[in-house]
């Protein structure tokens, strides 16, 4: 490894992000060498939830039926009162959604790194390397990036060179403080207490997520899998999660859900002190070297956005960087995945500070206004989009989210992964290529010039999904990239035409695709 020519991409850190960067560039035809500190996944629960969305993105990986099998629809977000009074409740639908797959997925985390792991050993493309500590990084002359490591085995030092880093290491990035990257904290540090127990007794509540607003000590409940349960509280000042290893004292927190489950009958898996922050990095890229994941931003965890953040960062960086790798793409497109993934999960981290809040601030005045407030919290249009419509923003526009007088309010959001001829979704129809979707009948010139640059055209009929969706979005046409976001809207294909780019995958590989 040492001393030979330059890696494509380099992945430090093998968490859910980089491993699903690993997974989307090595679809691309884009070899691909993963470092991370350890040779097995975290064992220790930590991220219990995924959106549609991100459950879309697993879909496009093949993995929708590995993730159906660790993974239970949840009924959505309830806030309750501190007598456990419902105030307001956002429901998810369990059955498929617009993008294919249940709104809201519960799992245990370390079930799906094992999941994304196992594909990622089927890659020929990848490389995994565990027990390698990365110890420096620096740009080479002629403009790779020269990663200085150490085998934490034998303590050999060596290094590697690559064209492009991916930062994936986590809060505490290496890379981020390598790179003299600031973050910026968003004004939020509670500490909370995190309890995983394991029973075949049922709790016989509701299937969703439970959200105690209490500013005497909130409280999250929600039920991970079959014999799995989360919960979380607010530690009080002088509190640790030392004061509850002990079965009794924990009960006077989970007893609401448990009160009827016997002791024997609970295993406390584990319970932790977790600070819940919200931190932004300044930026997310320094020339070659990018940052996704826990290393570019952290959620406090109100509306289970935390590891879908990361997952979006790879999905939206990849295709980017296969086309700047493969020479489609011109490099400043890699402008756009800061300027694009930055604003959206600073909006997610924002909506999950202001839930955060909404269930501990305010004392008794606070109650009187959540009950005031919550059942009218779809008015609120963020709340709206995110909680009610499970639909996350818009990306801001750029070269890659063409907005215009005419576009209308489609570019920036994620075309939905219809059924397109009653049987495939768009997803399988076009996968990670650029679409051309039209109410219109192609002419066999355009037709022509978009299967030339690698595209998939796709007409759909008046009635179906899209079509509905189209009108709806007051669009004739669009332009859909490989991760699915709309690029362009207009009302004809002529119009939208000019903002499709070549952009050609390997067809070898691209991924039979299996739907969960
Ligand atoms: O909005 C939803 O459907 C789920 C929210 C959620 C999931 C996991 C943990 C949470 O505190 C909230």
């Amino acid at each position: 490894m040492t001393g030979s020519a330059a890696h494509p991409v380099v992945v430090l850190g093998a968490g859910p992000a980089g491993v699903v960067a690993a997974l989307l560039l090595s679809q691309q035809g884009v070899p691909v060498l993963v470092l991370d500190r350890w040779s097995s996944v975290y064992p220790q629960p930590r991220a219990v939830h995924l959106d549609d969305e991100v459950y879309r993105l697993l879909g496009r990986l093949g993995l929708a039926g590995a993730f159906a099998a660790i993974s239970r629809p949840a009924l959505g977000l309830r806030a309750l009162s501190a007598d456990h009074r419902v105030l307001a409740e956002f429901s998810r639908s369990e059955a498929t959604g617009v993008h294919g797959y249940p709104q809201a997925s519960m799992f245990d985390q370390p079930d799906l790194e094992a999941a994304l792991r196992a594909d990622l050993q089927q890659r020929p493309e990848v490389t995994f390397r565990g027990d390698v500590e990365i110890t420096g990084l620096s740009t080479s002359p002629g403009g790779s990036v020269r990663v200085e490591l150490q085998d934490r085995l034998t303590g050999v030092e060596e290094h590697v060179t690559a064209e492009y880093v991916l930062g994936c290491d986590g809060a505490n990035s290496l890379v981020r403080q390598v790179l003299g990257i600031g973050v910026r904290d968003l004004g939020f540090a509670q500490r909370w207490l995190v309890v995983d127990v394991a029973t075949t007794a049922e709790m016989d509540a509701w299937e969703g997520v439970h959200q105690v607003c209490d500013p005497r000590r909130a409280g999250t409940y929600m039920r991970i899998g079959t014999t799995r349960y989360r919960w979380e509280f607010q530690l009080l000042a002088g509190e640790s999660a030392a004061d509850y290893t002990d079965l009794a004292r924990l009960r006077t927190l989970i007893d609401p859900w448990a009160a009827h489950v016997a002791d024997e009958e609970l295993t406390v898996l584990r319970t932790a002190e977790y600070e819940f922050r919200a931190q932004v990095a300044e930026q997310w890229r320094s020339g070659r070297v990018f940052l996704l994941g826990d290393a570019a931003h952290l959620t406090p965890p109100f509306i289970g956005q935390g590891m879908g953040a990361g997952l979006r960062d790879a999905a939206n960086l990849s295709w980017k960087l296969a086309g700047v790798l493969r020479g489609e793409l011109p490099g400043d497109v890699l402008d756009t995945y800061q300027a694009e993934r930055k604003p959206h999960a600073t909006a997610m981290v924002r909506l999950a500070i202001g839930l955060g809040r909404a269930m501990t601030d305010g004392g008794r005045l606070g109650d009187l206004l959540r009950e005031l407030v919550a059942p009218r919290l779809q008015l609120l249009p963020g709340v709206r989009a995110r909680v009610l419509d499970s639909a996350t923003p818009r990306l801001s526009a750029g070269p890659l989210v063409r907005r215009s007088l005419r576009s209308g309010p489609l570019p920036g959001r994620l075309c939905p992964n219809a059924l397109v001829d009653g049987q495939r979704r768009l997803d399988e129809v076009a996968p990670d290529q650029f679409l051309l979707v039209s109410r219109q009948p192609f002419t066999g010139q355009q037709r022509d010039t978009v299967e030339r640059r690698g595209a998939v055209p796709l007409q759909v009929r008046a009635g179906e999904p899209l079509e509905r969706w189209l009108r709806r979005g007051r669009a004739g046409a669009v332009v859909v990239r490989p991760d699915g976001t709309v690029l362009a809207a207009d009302r004809t294909v002529a119009a939208v035409l000019p903002h499709l780019p070549s952009f050609r995958v390997p067809a070898t590989t691209r991924p039979a695709l299996r739907v969960g």
